[in-house]
């Protein structure tokens, strides 16, 4: 059965990565990428706003939302203080076994748990089953379309406090115009946007940045 590209993206890392090197790692995924095959990935320019945020805020727990083959997770962590643990969530069987062994060759899997599932099932489930009390950060780059839902859903399941931060990607393209909508609009939530570029490519995106007001 032919290799997934998913598939070829990870065994570039395992042989052309350092191991325990979470930037050799990033870099070498933006490398396969930019260079052979396009993926989904944050990238090395919108990943920098990423970065940005996250040491800004540097959270104690945070969540991400569509791990894919692991990039942001591996860009998260790498940032987190020690006890600072990064929860994130594919329900992609094949992606997430991928991920996994991405998290773990760039040696960030003490700060990683990656929950196997749908986000509609598995938020419900952070303060019970996960022992989550509320979220520092949140990124947001799962399907466009759920983007607005799961933010209704992380506030029904009282995982926001005030000064919260999600942070969406896609804004521009492929874009998550009811997301837009939804939390521009919200008098809950403290908007800014980012311009910035789609990965690996001279196409202009954004990314949102919405702070929980409680
Ligand atoms: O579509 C994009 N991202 C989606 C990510 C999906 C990943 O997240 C997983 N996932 C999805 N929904 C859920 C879910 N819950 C919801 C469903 O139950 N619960 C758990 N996991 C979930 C998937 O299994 C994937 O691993 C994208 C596209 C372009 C793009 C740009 C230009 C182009 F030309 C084409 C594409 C650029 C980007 O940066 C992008 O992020
Ligand atoms: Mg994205």
């Amino acid at each position: 059965m032919n290799q997934s590209k998913e598939r070829r993206i990870l065994n570039f890392v395992l042989q052309n990565a350092v191991r325990g090197d979470p930037c050799s790692v990033m870099e070498t995924i933006d490398k396969y990428c930019s260079e052979k095959e396009w993926a989904m990935n944050v990238g090395d320019v919108k990943g920098v706003i990423l970065d940005k945020t996250v040491e800004e805020i540097n959270p104690k727990v945070a969540l991400e939302l569509g791990t894919y083959c692991g990039y942001s997770a591996v860009r998260i962590a790498r940032l987190l203080k020690a006890g600072a643990c990064l929860l994130t969530v594919e329900f992609n069987p094949e992606f997430a076994a991928i991920a996994k062994q991405m998290i773990e060759f760039a040696g960030v899997q003490d700060k990683v748990k990656l929950l196997e599932g749908p986000s509609e099932v598995i938020i419900p489930q952070l303060k019970k089953k996960y022992e989550v009390d509320t979220l520092d950060f949140v990124f947001v780059d799962h399907w466009k379309d759920r983007y607005a839902p799961d933010t209704i859903l992380l506030q029904e399941c009282s995982l926001l406090r005030k000064g919260s931060v999600l942070l969406a990607d896609n804004i521009i393209f492929p874009g998550a115009p009811e997301f837009v909508k939804y939390i521009r609009n919200n008098p809950r939530f403290q908007c800014s946007t980012y311009p910035s570029y789609l990965e690996y490519m001279k196409v202009q995106d954004a990314m949102e940045k919405a702070v929980f007001l409680g």
